[in-house]
């Protein structure tokens, strides 16, 4: 039987590369992050969130047990006709450990819903990897002062049968979403608390993602909601995110 990892209130530095690398650009990243990430605590998981096909080359270039593999999407069947998917057994075959699950620009652009967002979520679990749900709001939303109603519903119907002890979720408001507009940590710290409140169990990681940036993160992961971050476009850069996951 496939061992069960729960996952604790841990802190994940997460990257999340969307759909840019090609594998020599993934091989010239890992040269250059991997000797910055020697003295990483320990306690402190580094996972990149690739693009499928860079999962080989990065799984190969991983530095021990240092960084963790992780990709962008899993579809909910184990098999069939669906064009241009991926299961959750093709990528633990590959080495992955986490996957990303609603991400507002699948949402967006690619019409996830909650209820495919949470077919995802179970089939994830069910394969064995970690899924990290994004949840967040638009900025219409925030200024309309829905900001808990709307995250509440992405939990509520995003989690319906889902195992809190195998899941990260990410608090991404979409409005600072590769913007540099951060939200304040201070804020982010805020709606991360009223999000562990809305959990039947409140050990769950909980990231937020907006415009990380090696100039933010020393403030960000301070605040005590805040167990890490998921960052998309300063993890591109392997002096970046080497400067986030050797925060203080
Ligand atoms: O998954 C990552 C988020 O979309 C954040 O992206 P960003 O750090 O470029 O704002």
């Amino acid at each position: 039987m496939r061992k069960m990892i729960e996952i604790v209130r841990k802190v994940i530095i997460a990257g999340n590369w969307k759909m840019y690398k090609t594998q020599g650009e993934a091989a010239e990243f890992l040269m250059e992050f991997i000797p910055e990430i020697d003295n990483v605590p320990e306690d402190r998981e580094v996972v990149l969130c690739v693009p499928f096909t860079d999962l080989t080359i990065v799984n190969k270039s991983l530095h021990g047990n240092r960084i963790r593999l992780g990709a962008q999407n899993v579809h909910w069947e184990d098999c069939g006709a669906y064009t241009g998917e991926i299961s959750a057994s093709m990528l633990t075959e590959m080495g992955v450990r986490y996957v990303i699950v609603g991400h507002s620009e699948r949402r967006q652009y690619f019409g996830e819903t909650d209820e495919t967002v949470n077919l995802r979520l179970k089939a994830a679990q069910n394969g064995g990897l970690i899924p990290i749900l994004c949840v967040g709001e638009t900025k219409q939303q925030r200024d309309a002062g829905a900001v808990e109603q709307t995250i509440f519903a992405q939990l509520d119907r995003g989690l319906e049968g889902v195992d809190l002890r195998r899941l990260v979720i990410a608090y991404e408001p979409i409005w600072a979403i590769g913007t540099g507009e951060t939200c304040e940590a201070i804020e982010a710290n805020r709606v991360i608390g009223i999000i562990r409140d809305r959990l039947s169990d409140p050990q769950v990681t909980i990231q937020y993602g907006g415009s990380v940036k090696p100039s933010n993160i020393d403030e960000i992961m301070a605040q005590p909601q805040i167990d890490g971050v998921l960052v998309g476009g300063a993890s591109l850069a392997a002096g970046d995110f080497a400067g986030i996951v050797n925060y203080k």
